[in-house]
């Protein structure tokens, strides 16, 4: 058997992510959760984990270096990167909004947006036809239309609670975000039996969990 190399993404994700695999059968190290090593290697399973960050995941992946990856949605459409999508996990829910302060509309000369995601923002107000000049930020979003940065934010929302909490709104839900399990096409077609059985062994384990 050859080795599978899998890049996981560090945070939010990981633990889910990790739960599924062992739900679908691998046998993989509880220290895992707690290590701080960035390659774990799997030997009884064949698998080696490179740990990184979300945004980076399908940078591996489309090079190669990883032959899976996990990655959320929401990285996938901001990044339009050439993997190939196996499975929705159907974990690490939230989904993609616009929002800003209560009762405004956006300034019609020059509607500014902030984002980390500058992809999903610039397509999707392009769709409605409208122009908009894109703020990126890397995080604290939310802040933007608080202190006067831009009119609307275009940011993930998971409980709302940091919406509320800072006396911000939803205007549009953009789209539903779960984590995917991707591939580098090089990869599916060389491993296509492992990488196939384990997209499978997934799939089952995914049913399973919603049951
Ligand atoms: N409330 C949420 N906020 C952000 N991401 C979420 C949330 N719920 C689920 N996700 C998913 O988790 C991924 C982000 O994970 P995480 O928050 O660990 O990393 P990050 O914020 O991108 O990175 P970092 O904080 O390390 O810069 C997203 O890509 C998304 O798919
Ligand atoms: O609806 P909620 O449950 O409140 O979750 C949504 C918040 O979580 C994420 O931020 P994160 O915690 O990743 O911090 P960041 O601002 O550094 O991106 C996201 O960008 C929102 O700010």
């Amino acid at each position: 058997m050859e080795y599978l190399t899998i890049a996981m993404p560090k945070g939010r994700i990981f633990e889910e992510a990790l739960e599924l695999l062992k739900a679908a059968g691998y046998d993989l190290p509880n220290e895992m959760e707690d290590s701080r090593k960035l390659i774990v290697e799997v030997p009884s399973e064949q698998l080696r984990f490179i740990l990184a960050k979300p945004m980076d995941v399908p940078v591996y992946v489309e090079h190669g270096v990883a032959d899976l990856g996990v990655a959320g949605k929401d990285v996938l459409l901001e990044q339009q990167r050439s993997v190939m999508e196996l499975v929705d996990l159907q974990i690490s829910y939230c989904y993609m909004a616009t929002a800003g302060l209560p009762d405004t509309v956006m300034n019609d000369v020059a509607p500014r947006v902030a984002t980390k995601y500058p992809t999903i923002a610039t397509t999707f107000f392009k769709e409605k036809g409208e122009q908009v000049e894109i703020i990126e930020l890397n995080g604290s979003i939310e802040l933007a239309p608080m202190i006067g940065l831009a009119d609307r934010i275009v940011d993930i929302v998971s409980t709302g609670r940091t919406l509320k909490e800072n006396g911000l709104v939803e205007y549009e839900k953009i789209a539903d975000i779960t984590s995917r399990l991707v591939a580098n096409p090089v990869s599916y077609r060389v491993k296509q039996a492992r990488i196939r059985d384990m997209a499978k062994r997934l799939q089952q384990a995914v049913g399973e969990m919603q049951r």
